[in-house]
């Protein structure tokens, strides 16, 4: 988990809760390493040499990378630095809501060469501004300005990562907070460099949800999907990330896809499990061992 309040445990609490969630449901052990992103930085290898050797230890040992959201600009560039080496290693990848907007920069630069991009709530003056202020929003008023709540967002294709997750709905609804967004201007550029936007709002100028096709599990949304995880329901792309990172995946999105029918598993010996239940179709066993992830 890279982000800029690693410090303070309940800052990222209902990620916590949600990673959680979904590596009970899939029977893994979750071991979460703490990055503060500033330690990643440049500057940290020279300012605080020690604390920059521990931050890229973590990461470059982790299974998956998880980039949450944020506001302001400190720390932001260790958070590209994250997405880049996740995107560049094909290291499993959730980023959420400032988690997408960063991966959506880190793009920009690295494959499209577009090295001044930016959003504009780091640079308001930046020459490429793939992220920037909701139009609808008042720029001088920050309270009551964000885009908050319920919204829907509908899949533009069924063969991604994650509409098989969500078992191929149509749309999906998740809660937003945000006052930023992916500068629909320059999307097909986008697109046409190889990142997809995979869910759009109603309007479709609207972008929801990011996806890499080539990259073993890289996901970007707008929204946060952790606020509707709820034990025994995990959220579906905290389920895709854990998967992803336990060697998983394909067999999980076989069956939300509904490839295939929920098998039930029998494991016999010392390693059994405890406690066997069904939840959404998956086998959920706990174990005494338990094989960790780390995040
Ligand atoms: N919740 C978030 O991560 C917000 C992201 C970004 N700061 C925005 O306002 O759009």
């Amino acid at each position: 988990m890279v982000g800029k309040y690693t410090g303070i445990s309940d800052s990222y609490l209902s990620i916590l809760k949600a990673l959680l969630h979904a590596s009970v449901a899939l029977d893994r052990k979750l071991v979460v390493d703490w990055v503060p992103s500033c330690d990643l930085e440049d500057s940290a290898a020279v300012e605080t040499p020690d604390a920059y050797e521990k931050a890229w230890g973590l990461l470059k040992g982790a299974n998956g990378v998880l980039v949450p959201g944020g506001f302001g600009d400190r720390g932001v560039q260790g958070k590209i630095l994250a997405a880049k080496h996740a995107r560049e290693n094909n290291v499993p990848y959730l980023g959420i809501c400032l988690g997408m907007q960063i991966a959506v920069i880190e793009y920009a630069r690295s494959v499209m060469k577009l090295r001044d991009a930016n959003s504009t709530e780091f640079d308001p003056a930046a020459k490429t501004p793939c992220v920037i202020f909701m139009p609808e929003g008042s720029k001088t008023h920050m309270g009551a300005t964000m885009r908050l709540g319920s919204r829907r967002t509908f899949f533009q294709v069924n063969n991604c990562k994650s509409a098989k997750l969500y078992a191929n709905a149509n749309y999906v609804d998740e809660r937003h907070r945000h006052r930023y967004e992916v500068n629909p201007d320059m999307v097909s550029e986008f697109e046409k460099a190889g990142l997809s936007f995979v869910g759009r709002d109603e309007s479709g100028r609207r972008m929801e949800i990011i996806e890499l096709p080539t990259h073993k599990f890289f996901v970007g949304t707008q929204f946060h999907p952790e606020f509707n995880s709820r034990p025994g329901k995990p959220s579906p792309l905290f389920l895709g990330l854990i998967a992803a990172s336990s060697g998983q995946l394909e067999h999980l999105l076989q069956r939300t896809s509904g490839a295939v029918s929920s098998p039930t598993r029998c494991i016999a010996g010392p390693g059994a499990p405890k406690t066997k239940l069904r939840m959404n179709g998956l086998v959920s066993t706990y174990f005494a061992n338990g094989s960790s992830i780390h995040i």
